[in-house]
């Protein structure tokens, strides 16, 4: 008689190369932004071109929304996975899930709530009470969050209407807002070598912006211009806030949707997480704007909708170059002096499609060093 043995979920999960920085590096790259400050404008726009993503510090979101909604959402996910099943459907794509991140096989060490918030209202009407008004409390104060970022950005680029971005994704009836709530369980096998399991795999999301807050545990990655990972340290009285692909065709390519990953819990903390996704209405044209574009500039990107986009971007696979099929890469051009990012950056609109994987197989390197801290708010202005 032979024996099987059914292989255990982690022996499903990629490992990704991920060495551990050190405390210098571990703070060098990360852009940190005070959304009160003067000169917030110049600093969004700066990250949003040189890395895609910064730190937002004096947000004005109270700690109890977050705690309250940190706490009940760590009650929903220590219920049984069957009562969790039963309360929010299997994620298809929106509900509960678990390992699987979407339909196409990408697997992490985690579990999951991906909720439509449109009109401020969770969709899902059997989740436990508290957990939902938690849920609607903070995704009514991170929208807020995310809308003065978009005018800061609208600002930062020179739009003489400040409204315009943040009107696609928060002024308009249908417009496609997401929350996602990722609970990383500490993970029990150590991974050899300098790899780490897989809790989320690097991706990119598609839509304007995320605004994303956690609690202490590390694990966040994002992927720098040189190829490098940088670890971002975990700061849960903060918001992160990523450029999304549709922010970068609306910008023609100045700024960039930054690659990121989890890496799972190392330790005995789990990592929580939770991304408002800003979304515009399906029908939206994602094209750039025609405000940023310089005399005889073109698009770099063939025209879509949100929605088109969207149903695109659900059929691939999270490491997938998801916006590689709609480049028009014969239309680049370089940047004039003044556009050019601060430094050691690309000089043209990027338009990468260097899709690498990052298992421990590939060629990923580790997190590359920075020169110098970027204090809260120190970016050029
Ligand atoms: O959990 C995190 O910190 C990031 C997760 C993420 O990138 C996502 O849900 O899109
Ligand atoms: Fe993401």
């Amino acid at each position: 008689m032979v024996a099987i043995t059914a292989p255990s979920p982690i022996d499903q999960i990629p490992l990704m190369r991920c060495p551990k920085a050190n405390a210098a590096q571990q703070g060098a790259v990360i852009p940190c932004v005070d959304l009160s400050a003067p000169g917030a404008a110049a600093a969004v726009a700066d990250a949003c071109r040189s890395v895609g993503f910064f730190k937002a510090t004096n947000h004005g979101v109270p700690a109890c929304i977050t705690d309250a909604l940190e706490a009940r959402a760590m009650e929903f996910f220590a219920l049984p996975t069957q009562v969790k099943l039963d309360m929010s459907g299997a994620a298809r794509p929106l509900g509960y899930g678990s390992k699987n991140i979407g339909s196409n096989g990408d697997v992490g060490w985690l579990e999951y709530l991906l909720l439509s918030i449109s009109s401020n209202t969770v969709k899902i009407s059997s989740l436990p009470p508290p957990l939902r008004t938690a849920l609607e409390e903070y995704t009514a104060a991170v929208r807020e969050v995310g809308g003065r970022v978009l005018e800061l950005i609208a600002e930062g680029l020179g739009l003489e209407d400040r409204a315009l971005l943040r009107a696609m994704v928060m002024g308009r009836e249908g417009s496609d807002e997401l929350v996602r709530v990722n609970h990383y369980p500490p993970c029990p096998l150590p991974a050899p070598g300098d790899c780490g399991v897989t809790g989320f795999g690097e991706h990119t999301d598609p839509q304007i912006i995320s605004v994303l807050r956690s609690n202490c545990t590390a694990g966040l990655q994002i992927k720098l211009r040189d190829g490098g990972w940088a670890p971002v340290p975990p700061d849960p009285e903060s918001f992160f806030v990523n450029v999304g692909d549709s922010l970068q065709v609306l910008t023609n390519g100045r700024f960039r949707s930054v690659k990121h990953r989890v890496v799972a819990p190392e330790g005995a903390q789990p990592r929580l997480s939770v991304i408002y996704f800003g979304g515009p209405a399906p029908s939206q044209r994602i094209a750039p704007l025609p405000q940023v574009m310089r005399d005889g500039e073109q698009s770099l990107y063939t025209e879509f909708t949100w929605g088109e986009y969207k149903r695109a971007a659900y059929k691939t696979r999270l490491a997938d170059h998801r916006l590689g099929p709609f480049e028009l890469r014969s239309n680049r051009m370089p940047a004039p002096p003044s556009e050019q990012p601060a430094s050691g950056t690309d000089p043209q609109p990027h338009c990468s499609s260097t899709s690498t994987s990052s298992t421990c197989t590939s060629t990923t390197t580790a997190a590359a060093g920075g020169s110098g801290v970027l204090p809260c708010h120190a970016m050029p202005v």
